[in-house]
């Protein structure tokens, strides 16, 4: 379903020249036996994942449908950046649906957090608290404010029927506060972590809340366990990947820029950053992880792109087929010149646009391009797509040698800022 294309990559080694490297790391993913090899339940959980609880899932996720014209999910990181990618993918950003979703719990901009107060005041409100520490400030300070609003609306009873929590089986503040209130709670297995975690209920279930299919994502993932099961890297595409990132990186290249030309796929790329930016942003190694939406960042930053120095490559990640279309119409008068168009899709214009650029960046402006192509934005898409960059992810990590499944840099900043909130 994702295809790579290095032809516009100035690769100057051969990706296959990788394969016995990459068959090690192959090995040691499945096997276990890698680094952080505590945390890839991620790799198997299209097939080990609990049956049970996905069924509870779409049921709660549609009594909670039912209910609000509003639902808050509350969560930062890998709790928050999977669900908003895959709902604004897959439901566009203007889509008529019911219940609207606003995220919370990831920032402490307190005009934010009092606006989202504001505007919900008078609406049917449900809310779902996803944290896997239990312990996030940003997530646990915009719950308390939640859980009183929600208590105010709806007294105690009320409130414990419109608040969902994902949450770690046992550990956490907020395991003790969902047990104590008896909210329903939603497990995020141990051995997945954060920024693998879209797949599990932590984006899952504000996926269906969203009114989306979430058997179509299990397929998708299923699907594309299946083409990854061989390592060979003429079939295997997300292996091909990783590989060209670290060819890139010998040739100098130290920025990826990820390029889509859907606004619907920005969150994409904020969930791409997480996932790659944490996972290989360690022991002074690893490409930043940047993004650009197209054609709109060509008026901002297409300028550094074409002519600014060559610290970059881009990989895009173009979709075949556009959810919506528009025949662009004729003007008898042709007041603004664009009668050249007439007739034309409008996603045939973007595709045009997408064509001209990939020349202008490559041809002069000397920018290596990985095109990675996928058939659309549904469901299935989402769920193979991530499967797709995760298995991509781990391979690329494991060729720097380096552990793709912690974070330990993340805390030097909550330290400091624990220390100034005179936090004990
Ligand atoms: O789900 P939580 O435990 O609240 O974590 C949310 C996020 O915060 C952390 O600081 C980590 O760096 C992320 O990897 C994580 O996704």
């Amino acid at each position: 379903m994702m295809k790579l294309d290095t032809t516009h990559a100035f690769l100057k080694e051969d990706v296959k020249s990788y394969q016995e490297v990459v068959n090690k790391y192959h090995e040691q993913l499945m096997k276990r036996t890698g680094k952080g090899n505590d945390f890839v339940g991620w790799v198997e959980w299209p097939h080990t994942y609990d049956k049970e609880e996905f069924d509870r899932m779409k049921k709660v996720a549609q009594k909670i449908r039912e209910k609000c014209d509003v639902c808050i999910v509350c969560g930062i990181g890998g709790s928050y950046l999977g669900a908003r990618a895959a709902i604004e993918m897959i439901n566009g950003l203007y889509a008529d649906k019911k219940p609207e979703i606003i995220f919370m719990g990831n920032t402490f901009s307190s005009t934010y957090i009092a606006q989202v107060l504001n505007y919900i005041k008078d609406k049917e409100v449900c809310v779902n608290v996803i944290s896997k520490s239990g312990t996030t400030t940003e997530t646990a300070l915009a719950f308390r404010l939640l859980k009183q609003f929600m208590e105010d609306k709806y007294g105690k009873d009320g409130a414990r029927e419109r608040i969902v929590a994902t949450t770690d089986k046992a550990r956490g503040t907020l395991k003790a506060i969902a047990d104590k209130e008896g909210y329903e709670t939603f497990v995020i297995p141990d051995d997945i972590g954060g920024r693998f975690s879209v797949i599990t209920p932590v984006g899952l279930f504000p996926i269906a809340v969203a009114g989306i299919d979430i058997d179509a994502i299990m397929t998708g993932l299923q699907k594309a366990y299946e083409d990854m099961a061989d390592p060979d890297l003429a079939k295997n595409d997300a292996y091909a990947y990783a590989v060209c990132r670290r060819i890139l990186e010998n040739q100098g290249k130290n920025v990826e820029m990820l390029v889509s030309y859907e606004s619907q796929m920005t969150m994409v790329a904020e969930w791409w950053k997480q996932l790659f930016g944490e996972s290989e942003g360690k022991e002074e190694k690893g490409n930043l992880p940047t993004s650009a939406n197209f054609s709109t960042d060509l008026h901002s930053l297409g300028q550094f792109i074409q002519e600014g120095k060559k610290v970059l490559y881009e990989t895009l990640l173009l979709v075949e087929k556009p959810t919506l279309d528009i025949t662009f119409p004729s003007d008898p008068d042709n007041a603004d010149g664009m009668n050249y168009l007439a007739g034309k899709s409008v996603d045939w214009v973007n595709k045009m646009a997408a064509k001209g650029t990939l020349e202008a960046h490559e041809v002069t402006g000397n920018v290596p391009n990985l095109i990675i192509t996928m058939p659309d934005m549904s469901a299935e898409s989402f769920g193979y797509m991530c499967y797709f960059f995760f298995r991509a992810c781990a391979m690329t990590c494991y060729m720097l040698d380096i552990n793709p499944f912690n974070q330990p840099g993340v805390e030097v900043y909550k330290k400091n800022m624990f220390r100034l909130l005179g936090k004990n």
